[in-house]
């Protein structure tokens, strides 16, 4: 079954200069899929415009059957969609608890306390210390409370940007431990990301965005050859999309 269809999606920040330039995929559901690509190709603002925060001035993004082109971010929560942005993901003024609980607010209220517990049961680091300051965090901690808050909703997609940007190597293995446990669970996984090991390592297929279009669509294996990537971030196999 198809969880996010992007076809033909044109976004950006002024419709006279798109930066997404019709870019067409399908994920299934259960998928782990990763957005990679060379500097400024477009990634981060391909997923914001899916998620609601980057406009979209052609093409539709499709959640299941349903079409939800530029649908407000807190809409898309409520539709099956969380999103963990690469910055300022958290309120680091505030405890572990009350940044739980403020996600909690997209659920009906008698729901709140249920998936808050579920959440700490998943990421024991933060059941060790509920009332902790976020901003009091390690990198990697800061990322799983981000992880957490989308979750909380019980999203069928969730998707990342960067999750390991600005972390050291050992956060990173945590950080990609704890998306291989939130994969497990049958969440389908769409994240952008600059440490191709670790994604290609988690994910079975990328996305290689060039110039905001896509130069390739299929499993991960052939990228673990470092010259076939690197030829598709200098743009010079753009041909290879969607074959
Ligand atoms: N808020 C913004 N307003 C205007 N232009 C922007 C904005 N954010 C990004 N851009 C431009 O959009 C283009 C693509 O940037 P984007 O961040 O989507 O690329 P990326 O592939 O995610 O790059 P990176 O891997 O370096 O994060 C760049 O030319 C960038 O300057």
């Amino acid at each position: 079954m198809t969880a996010l269809t992007l076809s033909d999606l044109q976004a950006g920040y002024d419709p006279d200069l798109p930066i997404v330039k019709g870019v067409s995929f399908t994920v299934s559901k259960g998928e782990a899929v990763c957005i990679l690509g060379p500097n400024g190709a477009g990634k981060s603002t391909m997923i914001k415009a899916i998620a609601g925060l980057v406009p979209c001035f052609g093409g539709q993004v499709q959640l299941g059957e349903t079409e939800v082109t530029g649908m407000p971010s807190h809409l898309l929560a409520r539709n099956g969609v969380g999103f963990v942005p690469q910055t300022e993901n958290i309120f680091t003024r505030l405890s572990i608890i009350e940044n739980l609980q403020i996600a909690a607010q997209l659920l009906p209220k008698p729901e709140r306390p249920r998936r808050i517990e579920a959440m700490l049961d998943m990421f024991p680091d933060l059941a060790a210390r509920p009332r902790e300051l976020a901003g009091a965090l390690s990198g990697g901690q800061r990322q799983m409370l981000a992880a957490a808050r989308a979750l909380l909703t019980e999203p069928e997609v969730l998707m990342l940007d960067e999750p390991s940007a600005g972390l050291s190597p050992k956060l990173v293995g945590q950080v990609f431990e704890t998306l291989r446990r939130i994969s497990d669970t049958g969440v389908t996984l769409v994240l952008v990301e600059q440490n191709v090991r670790a994604a290609l390592a988690l994910t079975h297929r990328a996305l290689v965005l060039v110039d905001g279009k896509l130069a390739h669509d299929g499993p991960t294996d052939v990228l673990h050859d470092g010259r076939f990537l690197g030829e598709l971030f200098l743009g010079h196999r753009a041909a290879e999309a969607g074959r």
